[in-house]
């Protein structure tokens, strides 16, 4: 079953001056349980596929179709309440909140959605474990490394169930140590939670990994391949 469908979706900036073309009739389709990289150059249109897909950004034309309702046309609040409910981000800046502790950040989304007082603390406590930062709890992320505080950002992503994840070069700002220790939590929380997820990167140790890997040039997929990981894995 398809969890996201994309259908001819162009993103176009500066339409009446000289148009860049950042999505141009993109048509992919994502199904449930999927690990898959968006890979391509610099301003090959990575960022503004997941935006759009995940209904930061709008599309100039096309539709997302998600469950067969397409979020392009959700108004306002009924976006807000789409993506609260069945979307992590995962960002490159992180966006953890700089007063909350790795604990209370890796709460908020649960708290916004009116959890359960004993869930929401026994999923924060699961998640912290999860991510490897049981004993940083009560750290802010100032005190925390950036590897430390990608994982409190996956950690909170994925800590009140959403069905797809979607992660703008997860990586990017990691030694190699946290890059492969953060993707091994991600392909464990794919496998045992069933999760979508969709991330750009430029990391050929993440492409490695990666299911599926669908590659971008100005705007347009093309090539989408699917590889076989554990023979990847037993290569090296
Ligand atoms: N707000 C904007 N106004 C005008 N052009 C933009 C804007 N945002 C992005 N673009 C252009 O859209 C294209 C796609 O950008 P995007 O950020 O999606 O690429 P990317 O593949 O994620 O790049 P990178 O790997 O460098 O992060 C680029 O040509 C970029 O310059």
């Amino acid at each position: 079953m398809n969890v996201i469908e994309t259908k001819d979706v162009s993103k176009i900036y500066n339409p009446d001056t000289i148009p860049v073309y950042a999505l141009n009739k993109v048509n992919l389709n994502f199904e449930k349980g999927e690990f898959t990289a968006i890979v391509g150059p610099s301003g090959s249109g990575k960022t503004t596929l997941l935006n759009v897909i995940g209904g930061l950004d709008d599309a100039s034309n096309g539709s997302v179709m998600i469950d067969g309702s397409d979020i392009l046309k959700l108004s306002g609040g009924k976006l807000i309440d789409f993506r609260l409910r069945h979307i992590g981000f995962v960002f490159q800046a992180y966006n953890l909140i700089p007063v909350l502790s790795a604990k209370e950040n890796i709460e908020f989304i649960m708290l916004l959605q009116n959890w359960p007082t004993k869930k929401r603390e026994d999923r924060t406590k699961e998640m912290l474990e999860a991510v490897g930062l049981k004993d940083k709890s009560g750290s802010k992320p100032s005190q925390l490394s950036g590897g430390q505080q990608q994982r409190v950002a996956v950690a909170r992503a994925l800590a009140s169930k959403p069905r797809f994840v979607l992660a703008d070069e997860p990586t990017a700002n990691l030694d190699s140590k946290s890059a492969e220790n953060l993707l091994d939590i991600m392909l464990k929380l794919n496998k045992e939670e069933h999760i979508t997820f969709i991330f750009s990167t430029h990391d050929p140790r993440v492409i490695k990994r990666a299911r599926r890997v669908i590659t971008l040039e100005d705007g347009k997929v093309v090539s989408d391949i699917q590889q076989n990981t554990e023979q990847a894995l037993a290569r090296q």
